[in-house]
């Protein structure tokens, strides 16, 4: 059984209140929140104030994406706003190695995020180190896009390079998931969902989750 995280990017900004509530009521077992700067992705979504904020709503563990350049100097910020998960992109991070250091040292669990087009060998001499792993199965900056096929082969390629090492990391699949590909995706490895259209834009968002849940 995968977790869930639903991406607050797809809820309506205008009634975060009602979105929170609804992750509360629901199977969500993290919040998933995009962080984009308008340099390593061309859009801008939300950052420090509205996390810190959300927060107080929900107990829920926050899974943090910083779609953002230099990482590093927002780490300890992003910690104390509230943030448990903290994944950097290694296409933004010339210093890997040294930003999960960090980002453990402050406390939170480390994620690296690779974009469709980054190899899963990129990871060979940072894999024992993560906690997770998110492929992109869109490229980041946008929600609502369709998933990109060839994310399942990495997510095999990623299954069987963590089970050949013995390690725990959590396989994470961010981009065009929902309950028409939710399967195939859980068959071929991964830990963790993100969903941000699936869920926000359903007719009935709680349903939606406890559909992908119950894969
Ligand atoms: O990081 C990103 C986009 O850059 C994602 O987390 C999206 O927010 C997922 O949204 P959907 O594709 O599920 O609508
Ligand atoms: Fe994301």
């Amino acid at each position: 059984m995968a977790l869930i995280a639903p991406s607050l990017l797809a809820a309506d900004f205008l009634h975060l209140d009602a979105a929170l509530r609804m992750v509360n009521d629901s199977q969500a077992d993290w919040l998933h929140l995009d962080v984009m700067d308008g340099r390593f992705v061309p859009n801008i979504s939300f950052g420090l104030p509205v996390i810190e904020s959300l927060r107080k709503a929900t107990s829920k563990p926050f899974d943090v994406h910083l779609m953002i350049l230099e990482p590093e100097k927002y780490a300890e910020a992003f910690k104390k706003a509230g943030a448990d998960i903290l994944t950097v992109h290694i296409e933004a991070c010339p210093h890997l190695h040294r930003n999960v250091q960090q980002i453990k040292s402050l406390g939170m669990k480390a994620g690296v995020a690779l974009n469709p087009h980054t190899p899963i060998a990129s990871l060979d001499n940072i894999l024992g180190d993560m906690d997770l792993v998110c492929l992109m199965s869109v490229n980041p900056g946008f929600g609502g896009q369709s998933f990109i096929p060839g994310t399942i082969n990495k997510i095999k390629q990623l299954r069987q390079m963590i089970d050949d090492r013995g390690l725990q990391v959590d396989i994470e699949i961010d981009g065009g998931v929902g309950e028409k590909n939710a399967a195939e995706i859980v068959a071929a490895g991964a830990t963790v969902l993100v969903a941000g259209s699936s869920v926000f834009n359903a007719a009935d968002p709680l349903a939606a989750v406890a559909q992908l849940k119950s894969l």
